[in-house]
C-alpha cells in the first residue's frame, strides 16, 4: 500500500502537503510502538501517559520506519516526517485504511458496567437470528471460528482493526464491541463504521485516569457525538440521572434515539419494562415497544441484567433485526463468564462468582442476591492496586451495609503493599473480616455456608491471574471454589 493510501488530509487534520515522493513510498505496516517496528512500516509517534514516542523515532527507524507521523519534528530524522494535528486520531484512521475489511453491521456499547454481558448478549442475540457473530472486549474475541484473549477492553487502534479485518473475511458481518472511556478518550475506536450504541449507566469508576466525572463522561458520550454517523441508532437506558444527557447528545448528531428500560419509550421505538418479577434464577419481564407487549423470561440473576438485556435487544432491533425474533431470543441468553455466575452450592447455599471491582457495580450486585439469602448474605472482595484508592473505603461501606458476612481478601495488588489495600477497604467496613490469601478467604466463606445463605466472590469474574507485584499467579475464583467443595466433600 502507498503512504498517500493511508495518510490523506482528513486523517492528518491539516491541509500540508505530502511530497510526491514521499506520498509514493510502500508502506508494509503501521506501528505504534518501537519495540515491534518491522521494516517498512509506517511509525505513530505518540504522547502517551508514561512516555513520549518521538523519544524513540530514532529506535523505529532503526528498525526499519520508512516515515514518521508525530505532532511536533524531532531535530533530527533521517526518515520523512508528517505531521498530524492529532497523532492517535491519525493512526485509528489509518488503520481502518490498512485494514480494509470490516463486518457489515458494528454496534459499540459504552458505560462504566454492563459493557461486556451487552456485547456478548448482542452477539448471542444476532447468533440466534442466523447471523455469524462475533464480540470484543475485555473477555477478548468471541466468534464462530476462534476466541481469543486480549488485554485491554478496547484494543489499541492497529490491534483492533487487524481483528476486525481477519473476522470480516472469515465471514462475521455483525460484531457487538465494548468501547471503554480509554478507548474513546484515546481515539482507539475512530475509524470503525459503527452503526450502532448503546450506553449503559455512569458511576465512580477510573478516576485514577480521568481528572473529573464530567471529563469521564464527555469521553463516553464521544461514541454519540462523534464516532456514529448521523441516522445511526442510539439505545440508552433511561434509567440514569445521566440518561437525559446521554440522549440529548445523540439527539444533536441526528441519531435515532431508542431510549429503553422503565422510563423506556415503549410506545415509539424505544423498549419500556413494565413488569419485572423474580422467579427462581430467572426474571419474567413484560416490555413494550411500538405499542405492542411482549412477555418474556429471562434466565438470568440480577436486576442489573434487565438493563444489558434490553439495551442489547435495542442495539439488534436499531441495526434491523425484528422486535419479535430478538425478544423470543432473550429467553435463551446466557450470561457473560463471571457475570453473577452460579457456580456452584454448599448446604443448600448459592455461590455466585461476579466482576463487581467498582462501587456501584458491587452493590448492585449485593441487591440483586439479597433475594437468594433467606438468611446470611457473605462477600468475599477486595481492590485492585496501582487503581483509584478512593473507591476502597466507599465499597468497604457499601459491602458492611448490603451484606451480613464481609471478608476482605486481595484481588490484583500489583505493586501496592496488599495489607494497605485491605487496610483502606476494612477502615469502611464495620465488622469486615480480614484473609489476604484469596483461596483461604472463598474456602473460610463456603466452609460456613448455611441453608439459607448466599455467598458473593466479587472483583476478578473471568479473571485467571493473581497480579502481585510484576508477576501473574495463576487464580481463578471458578477453580478456587471448585477446589473448595472438593475439600469439603473428601
Ligand atoms: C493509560 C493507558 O490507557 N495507556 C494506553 C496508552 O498507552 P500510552 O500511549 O499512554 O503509553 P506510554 O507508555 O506513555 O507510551 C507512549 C508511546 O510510546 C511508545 N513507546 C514506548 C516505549 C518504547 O520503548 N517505544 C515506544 O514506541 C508506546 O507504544 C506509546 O505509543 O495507549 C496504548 C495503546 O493504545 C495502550 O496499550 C495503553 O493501555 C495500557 C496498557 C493500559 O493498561 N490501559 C488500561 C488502563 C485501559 O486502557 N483500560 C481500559 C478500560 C478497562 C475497563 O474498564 O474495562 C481498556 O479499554 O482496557
Ligand atoms: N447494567 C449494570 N448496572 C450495574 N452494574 C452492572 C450492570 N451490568 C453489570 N454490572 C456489574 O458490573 C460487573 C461487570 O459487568 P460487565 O463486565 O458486563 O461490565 P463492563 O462495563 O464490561 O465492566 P468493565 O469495565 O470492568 O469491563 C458485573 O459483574 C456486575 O457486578
Ligand atoms: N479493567 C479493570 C479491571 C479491574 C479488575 C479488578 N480485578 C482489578 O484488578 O482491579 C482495570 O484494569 O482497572
Ligand atoms: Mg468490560
Amino acid at each position: 500500500m502507498k503512504l498517500r493510501d493511508l495518510l490523506g488530509q482528513d486523517v492528518l487534520g491539516n491541509d500540508a502537503a505530502i511530497e510526491p515522493a514521499v506520498a509514493a513510498l510502500d508502506v508494509s505496516g503501521v506501528a505504534l510502538d518501537s519495540r515491534v517496528v518491522k521494516p517498512g512500516d509506517l511509525f505513530f509517534a505518540l504522547a502517551g501517559s508514561k512516555t513520549d514516542g518521538a523519544r524513540f523515532i530514532d529506535a523505529a527507524v532503526a528498525a526499519g520506519a520508512i516515515a514518521i507521523v508525530g505532532d511536533h519534528a524531532p531535530a533530527a530524522c533521517k526518515v520523512p516526517f508528517i505531521a498530524a494535528t492529532n497523532p492517535r486520531r491519525a493512526l485509528a484512521l489509518a488503520a481502518a485504511r490498512f485494514f480494509t475489511a470490516q463486518p457489515a453491521t458494528i454496534a459499540a456499547v459504552t458505560g462504566t458496567s454492563g459493557k461486556t454481558s451487552v456485547a456478548a448478549f448482542t452477539r448471542q442475540i444476532w447468533e440466534r437470528l442466523g447471523h455469524a457473530s462475533a464480540s470484543i472486549g475485555t473477555i477478548g474475541l468471541v466468534s464462530p471460528k476462534r476466541t481469543v484473549y486480549g488485554s485491554l477492553t478496547t484494543p489499541d487502534p492497529i490491534a483492533l482493526h487487524r481483528q476486525l479485518d481477519e473476522i470480516a473475511r472469515e465471514g462475521v458481518t455483525h460484531l457487538a464491541f465494548e468501547a471503554s472511556s480509554h478507548g474513546l478518550d484515546q481515539y482507539r475506536l475512530d475509524g470503525v463504521h459503527i452503526s450502532a450504541g448503546g450506553f449503559t449507566n455512569l458511576s465512580r469508576d477510573h478516576m485514577d485516569y480521568h481528572p473529573t466525572v464530567a471529563h469521564y463522561l464527555a469521553a463516553k458520550l464521544r461514541l454519540f457525538r462523534e464516532l456514529i454517523p448521523p441516522g445511526g441508532a442510539a439505545v440508552i437506558s433511561a434509567d440514569h440521572d445521566c440518561s437525559a444527557e446521554a440522549i440529548d447528545a445523540a439527539k444533536a448528531r441526528g441519531l435515532r434515539i431508542m431510549a429503553v428500560g422503565r422510563n423506556g419509550d415503549g410506545a415509539g421505538e424505544g423498549i419500556r419494562l413494565t413488569e419485572a418479577v423474580v422467579e427462581g434464577f430467572a426474571q419474567k419481564l413484560t416490555v413494550e415497544h411500538r405499542g405492542r407487549g411482549y412477555a418474556i423470561r429471562l434466565p438470568l440473576v440480577g436486576e442489573f441484567q434487565i438493563e444489558n438485556a434490553l439495551v442489547s435487544a435495542g442495539l439488534a432491533i436499531g441495526t434491523g433485526s425484528d422486535a419479535a425474533n430478538v425478544f423470543a431470543s432473550l429467553e435463551h441468553l446466557e450470561g457473560a463468564k463471571g457475570r453473577l455466575e452460579r457456580v456452584g452450592e454448599r448446604n443448600g447455599a448459592p455461590i455466585f462468582v461476579d466482576y463487581a471491582h467498582k462501587p456501584d457495580a458491587l452493590a448492585k450486585a449485593l441487591q440483586a442476591l439479597r433475594p437468594y439469602a433467606k438468611r446470611r448474605l457473605v462477600v468475599v472482595f477486595g481492590a485492585g492496586g496501582d487503581r483509584d484508592a478512593g473507591k476502597r473505603p466507599i465499597m468497604g461501606a457499601i459491602a458492611a451495609e448490603n451484606a451480613d458476612g464481609v471478608i476482605i481478601t486481595d484481588d490484583n495488588p500489583r505493586s501496592e503493599k496488599p495489607d494497605a489495600i485491605r487496610a483502606a477497604i476494612l477502615a469502611a467496613a464495620k465488622g469486615a473480616r480480614e484473609i489476604g490469601d484469596r483461596a483461604a478467604a472463598i474456602r473460610a466463606a463456603i466452609e460456613e455456608l448455611e441453608d439459607g445463605d448466599a455467598l458473593l466472590i466479587a472483583g476478578k469474574g473471568h479473571e485467571t491471574g493473581q497480579i502481585v507485584g510484576g508477576e501473574v499467579l495463576p487464580f481463578s475464583d471458578h477453580e478456587a471454589v471448585a477446589a473448595a467443595l472438593a475439600s469439603r466433600i473428601a
